[in-house]
């Protein structure tokens, strides 16, 4: 299923502290989910392997700067650097990995109660990690973009977006936003294959067959 662009237009982002930068924001008609996913074009235009951030939706963290896990520093970051560097910030409505919302929540209680991240979606009946990155792949198609550089520490995004066609080039770990609230979240990613604590290193990514 192809994907078309609906709308694209400026926006000018505009932070307290100060920073700012202007985006393209463009919206797609064809997403297989049905979803309003959004991308933001940033910086300049590079010829071959943009820069690309898939951001999954975290409400508390991104907008309420919940600090029970990395969200909000991240998708700060790679705001700037993305901009930076010339690239999208693709901005996926996946909260909760995919479980939504109230089912996050549910899940935070449980990480109360003991469980791990991991532990706490499968003791709700749901898979640890319920992303998948189809509407990506298919929002870089639709933007004319086969190649690219991506900015994660989650080796499980480069190998979905790999195995739906898009040329991953490398991925781009991003920086580590460690407190004392989110650090046994973190820990708990590290032991699930996410690249935390390897930042500065330039992954190269493997399909599995
Ligand atoms: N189910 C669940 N989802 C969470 C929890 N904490 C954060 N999330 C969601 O996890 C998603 C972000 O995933 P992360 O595992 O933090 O990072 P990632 O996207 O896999 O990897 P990066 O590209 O390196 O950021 C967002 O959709 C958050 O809403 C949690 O405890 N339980
Ligand atoms: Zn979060």
């Amino acid at each position: 299923m192809t994907a078309t662009l609906r709308t694209d237009l400026e926006l000018p982002l505009r932070f307290t502290d100060g920073w700012s930068t202007t985006a393209r924001v463009v919206s797609f008609d064809g997403l297989v989910d049905g979803r309003e996913h959004v991308a933001l074009r940033l910086g300049p235009a590079v010829r071959r392997e943009p820069l690309v951030r898939l951001h999954s939706e975290c409400l508390t963290g991104d907008v309420f700067g919940s600090a029970r896990c990395d969200c909000g520093p991240q998708l700060r970051e790679s705001l700037e650097r993305v901009a930076e560097a010339g690239g999208y910030l693709l901005y996926l409505r996946q909260e909760g990995r995919g479980i939504g919302l109230s089912a996050k929540l549910d899940a935070y209680a449980l990480q109360d109660a003991g469980l791990d991240t991991y532990e706490a979606n499968v003791a709700l009946g749901y898979g640890e990690d319920e992303r998948d990155y189809t509407v990506a792949a298919q929002m870089l198609q639709a933007l004319g973009e086969r190649r690219v550089a991506l900015l994660t520490n989650n080796p499980d995004k480069g190998r979905q977006l790999a195995a739906l066609g898009i040329d991953v080039t490398r991925l781009v770990p991003t920086g580590v936003h460690r407190s004392a609230s989110n650090a046994r979240y973190l820990a708990a990613k590290v032991r699930h294959g996410h690249l935390n604590g390897h930042e500065g290193a330039s992954v190269p990514v493997t399909v599995q067959a």
